[in-house]
């Protein structure tokens, strides 16, 4: 599997404002929103284009645009918070929706939700969650895009941790990933460290968990 850092150095600022426990609400989501920018940058370097006519006000010359602009599929809650950069960067695109929260015990995910075309054959897909921890969530995404046909899936991420990496790689799944970092590891709740806590309720309030 493909994974790609983005080790920018205003990536890695917006991250650090991400991870800083005194971050308030407002300020976590223009970081993520800042930041998922960057990443859609990036992820979209190798996307194919076409080419065709355009007339500036002097001459006619050729244009590029995107040949075939991914959906975009945040995973909620807290990928929504990705969502809207992504959609800024590639406006020609459609969204999808899964909804799934982790199990505090088990730590498996429990799906709720899942707006998303039939046929995915041919479309690219983009997932957004800022948090990769033992993979359980987005690999459970990837295997219901898959499942729809979809052959090209590339998942953003902010933080990624190693075992949650290995399991995407050992699922099989056609995907690459992009992310802002692989941090040490998980902790005993199954939190990444460092991490950034509960990227759901940083942005959106709730309990703390970690
Ligand atoms: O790799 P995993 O171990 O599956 O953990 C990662 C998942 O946990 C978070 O969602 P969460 O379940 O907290 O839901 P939320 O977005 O509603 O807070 C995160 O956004 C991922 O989807
Ligand atoms: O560290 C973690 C792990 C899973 N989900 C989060 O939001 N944060
Ligand atoms: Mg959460």
């Amino acid at each position: 599997m493909d994974v790609h850092v983005i080790d920018h150095p205003l990536a890695q600022a917006r991250l650090t404002a991400m991870r800083d426990a005194r971050t308030d609400s407002p300020s976590f989501r223009a970081a993520l929103r800042e930041l998922t920018t960057m990443l859609v940058y990036e992820a979209a370097r190798s996307f194919p284009v076409e080419k065709y006519p355009v007339q500036t006000p002097v001459t006619g010359t050729e244009g590029t645009r995107l040949a075939n602009p991914p959906l975009l599929v945040p995973v909620l809650r807290a990928g929504l918070g990705m969502a809207d950069a992504a959609l800024g960067l590639l406006p020609e695109s459609s969204m999808g929706f899964v909804g799934l929260a982790r199990d505090e015990e088990t730590y498996e995910p429990r799906a709720y939700m899942e707006s998303l075309p039939r046929d995915l054959a041919g479309l690219p897909v983009l997932v957004l969650d800022p948090m990769l921890a033992t993979g359980g969530s987005l690999e459970h995404c990837c295997r219901l895009l898959a499942d729809r046909g979809c052959t090209d899936i590339t998942v953003l991420c902010v933080l990624a941790a190693p075992i949650g990496i290995e399991r995407l790689e050992r699922s099989g799944l056609p995907l690459r990933l992009v992310t802002a970092s692989i941090d040490e590891g998980l902790n005993d709740k199954m939190f990444i460290v460092p991490g950034l806590g509960d990227a759901g309720d940083r942005q959106f309030g709730g309990m703390p968990r970690f």
